[in-house]
């Protein structure tokens, strides 16, 4: 990912790519404590723009702020700043990675004094589960890893700190030859994927768990929930367990990398007919024309860069 051409949006200036760099000795790489966001940009009807770009810097803040950061920038900077990065990159649809973190200018667990960093980088990434995936559907392993207590890390903030249980629940299932897993929370309710949320359609009502489980409250997640009503689909947020996935109609995942992700099968139990199901082709259908501005409605959801 280094060695590239290109710009990166460091701090209130646009470096070089191969010049965006920090010390050893910066703090979040010992600790952890950081905060980033997962954003994408397509090239809509009307031109390249940012999906959702005003929540995405919301949360990004927020997760700041749960983390106790102080993040020297305001939301309209973030905003621009991810824009002038999709522009001065040329890029006509792309994921955009913001990330902030506690600087080098001492360690030790206390960041009290330290300085805090911005960046911004965008580059092109296709289908995070494979073209394959979004249209087949993938195959899910529940992980022998729990996804975080709520109390233990802060579920609610997309933290560095937080992906270390995602890599060992996706490394996990995929070196046992699945395409990606699925976590339960320390009561042993279905929480999330690694990086995905999860929805499950039964006898025409989908379900997805509630927050409590401990899942990032996804813009995607957020996304469907509209998508649904639109179609005129009950949603319902519950506790949800391992086996009411298996018994499952339908199933998929949501996330800005995953965008819409049928899942066919978990744990080899076979769900439904094993392939993307009706609604969930309806879903994603609406989800894409949204994305690429075919859908008037949500216009105002796309930030022109
Ligand atoms: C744990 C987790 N849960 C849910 C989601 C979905 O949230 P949202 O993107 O707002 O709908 C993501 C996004 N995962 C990001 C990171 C992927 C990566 O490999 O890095 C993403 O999809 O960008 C998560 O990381």
């Amino acid at each position: 990912m280094a060695d590239r051409d290109g710009k990166i949006w460091f701090d209130g200036k646009l470096v070089e790519w191969r010049d965006a760099k920090v010390h050893v000795l910066t703090h979040t790489l010992h600790y952890g404590c950081g905060a980033f966001e997962g954003v994408r940009a397509y090239n809509t009807v009307n031109g390249t723009a940012i999906f959702r770009l005003q929540e995405h810097t919301e949360r990004l803040l927020n997760s700041a702020k749960i983390l106790r950061m102080n993040v020297p920038f305001t939301a309209e900077q973030i905003n621009e700043a991810q824009k002038e990065v999709v522009r001065v990159n040329k890029l006509q649809s792309c994921y955009i990675r913001p990330l902030t973190w506690i600087g080098d200018k001492k360690l030790g667990v206390s960041p009290k004094g330290n300085t805090i960093h911005l960046m911004v980088a965008a580059w092109e990434w296709g289908a995070y589960l494979g073209e394959e995936g979004l249209k087949r559907g993938i195959r899910v392993k529940t992980s022998s890893y729990a996804r975080h207590h709520v109390n233990i890390t802060m579920t609610q903030a997309k933290a560095v700190s937080n992906y270390s249980n995602s890599i060992l629940a996706n490394m996990e299932a995929t070196e046992d030859g699945y395409d990606e897993a699925l976590l339960l929370d320390t009561a042993g309710f279905v929480a999330e994927g690694a990086g995905e949320n999860i929805f499950v359609i039964k006898g025409g009502v989908i379900y997805t768990p509630d927050l409590s489980a401990g899942a990032l409250n996804g813009i995607t997640r957020n996304t469907v929930l509209h998508i649904a009503k639109d179609l005129g689909l009950d949603v319902v947020q519950k506790r949800i367990t391992r086996d009411e996935v298996y018994i499952a109609d339908e199933a998929f995942f949501t996330g800005t990398a995953a965008e819409v992700t049928p899942i066919r099968e978990l744990d080899r139990v076979q769900i439904g007919a094993g392939a993307r199901g009706p609604v969930t082709e309806k879903i994603q259908s609406a989800f894409f024309d949204i994305v690429n501005g075919r859908n008037a409605k949500y216009a105002h959801w796309l930030s022109k860069v």
